[in-house]
């Protein structure tokens, strides 16, 4: 855990860059700090590792005061990733990620060795190592950038916008990467953007700063775009805000139509006689869907899995009400298939009912005994 104790900074031309700021990034998790420019983000990553020193407050790194400890012994426990990498230019991928151990007294054969399994594992091909950075594209330079910092094994990692001077694919792959990695490395991590989408998408909790490096807001994503804590933070997580939390809110409680269907094998008849505006979901034998069918127009005898229309997507149960909105959206019927995590059809949904959920603040949470304020009747998406 990262603790920041009332601290200030104020630059000896008088800025105050960070203004008493209190925060804590728990151990394991991804705390990113969003906001403009100039309010004081990087100042206050770079106070965690000492490369800029606090004018009042503490900062403690799992209870010990980073103020008393040597900063290159600081250091060896912290890992440090910048925007365009910061790569040494003359030497090699491999000799770039071995840098760290290599400081530490490993052999150079270890040190190589453990550099190329790191190449590997943040998503480069190991023929990459021999290469130097020139050689590589923005995207790759920024995971030997990566790669490097993790090289020491570094229970916290700074990163300083660290995927921002890539384009937008590349830098939805590496975020992707970097959330994939972070599940099997499980560091504490301090995170700096001025993306607030990024924030969103990395943060499991989210320091919004404004200008004269106070601290706006500290939340979770989720309470985040629902409850911003001010005109300040509602603005700058945008108005399309509602629609955003939909991605954090849990289908669950949302109200589910039964769905008429038939099953593969069954005469056409069948399916006419239970159509809905000419259209019926047809399932297998397990109930689960396999696509709409345009009963009305159809010219075959019996339903088949051949001239099913298959465009909209399955919401899970499980998942997410934007997941719900999307299938709903996607679907050709407008009628959005919910499934239970199985892929059993439980019915289908209606975009207007999930829309209707952007007005609500307390849309999907429930109070303990699992109803929630505003329960819709049955039936509904049991949470399994
Ligand atoms: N060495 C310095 N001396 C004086 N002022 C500084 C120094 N470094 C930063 N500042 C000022 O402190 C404030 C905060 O800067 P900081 O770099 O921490 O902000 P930031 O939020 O990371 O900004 P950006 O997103 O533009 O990188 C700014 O007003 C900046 O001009």
């Amino acid at each position: 855990m990262i603790e920041f104790e009332s601290v200030t900074k104020r630059y000896p031309d008088g800025t105050v860059a960070v203004d008493q700021v209190d925060l804590r990034a728990p151990s394991g998790e991804i705390t990113v700090l969003v906001g403009p420019s100039g309010c004081g983000k990087t100042t206050s990553l770079r106070m965690i590792n000492r490369m800029v020193e606090p004018t009042s407050g503490r900062i403690l790194i799992d209870g010990k005061d980073t103020g008393t400890t040597n900063p290159a012994q600081l250091r060896r426990g912290i890992g440090y990733v910048i925007q365009h990498a910061g790569l040494f230019p003359h030497r090699t991928v491999v000799d770039n990620v071995a840098t760290v151990p290599l400081l530490l007294g490993w052999s150079r054969k270890k040190a190589r060795a453990h550099a190329a399994e790191l190449i590997q594992r943040v998503g480069l091909d190991a023929h990459l190592g021999d290469r130097y950075p020139a050689q590589l594209s923005g995207g790759q330079q920024q995971r030997v950038g990566v790669a490097r910092a993790l090289a020491a094994d570094p229970p916290v990692m700074l990163m300083d916008e660290p995927f921002s001077a890539v384009d937008p694919v590349v830098r939805e792959s590496l975020q992707e990467e970097f959330l994939r990695l972070q599940d099997e490395l499980d560091k504490t991590i301090v995170f700096v953007t001025h993306d607030i989408d990024e924030a969103i998408k990395l943060g499991d909790r989210v320091a919004v700063f404004r200008t004269g490096g106070r601290l706006a807001q500290f939340a979770e994503p989720k309470q985040l775009l629902e409850h911003p804590a001010d005109e300040f933070v509602a603005g700058f997580v945008g108005k399309d805000r509602g629609y955003r939390a939909l991605s954090f809110t849990p289908a669950d409680g949302i109200s589910l139509n039964d769905e008429p269907t038939v099953r593969l094998g069954a005469p056409i008849a069948d399916a006419r006689a239970v159509a809905v505006d000419g259209w019926v979901l047809v399932v297998d034998d397990e109930r689960r869907p396999q696509g709409w069918l345009d009963a009305q127009n159809s010219r075959q005898d019996a339903v088949t899995s051949d001239h099913l229309n298959r465009a909209g997507t399955v919401a899970s149960a499980d998942g997410s009400l934007r997941g719900v909105l999307d299938a709903a959206l996607s679907s050709p019927t407008g009628r959005g298939v919910v499934a239970d995590p199985a892929g059993r059809l439980l019915g289908t949904v209606t975009a207007g009912p999930v829309l209707s959920r952007l007005d609500q603040p307390t849309a999907g949470r429930t109070t303990s005994d699992g109803a929630g304020p505003d329960r819709p009747a049955e039936p509904e998406v049991a949470n399994p």
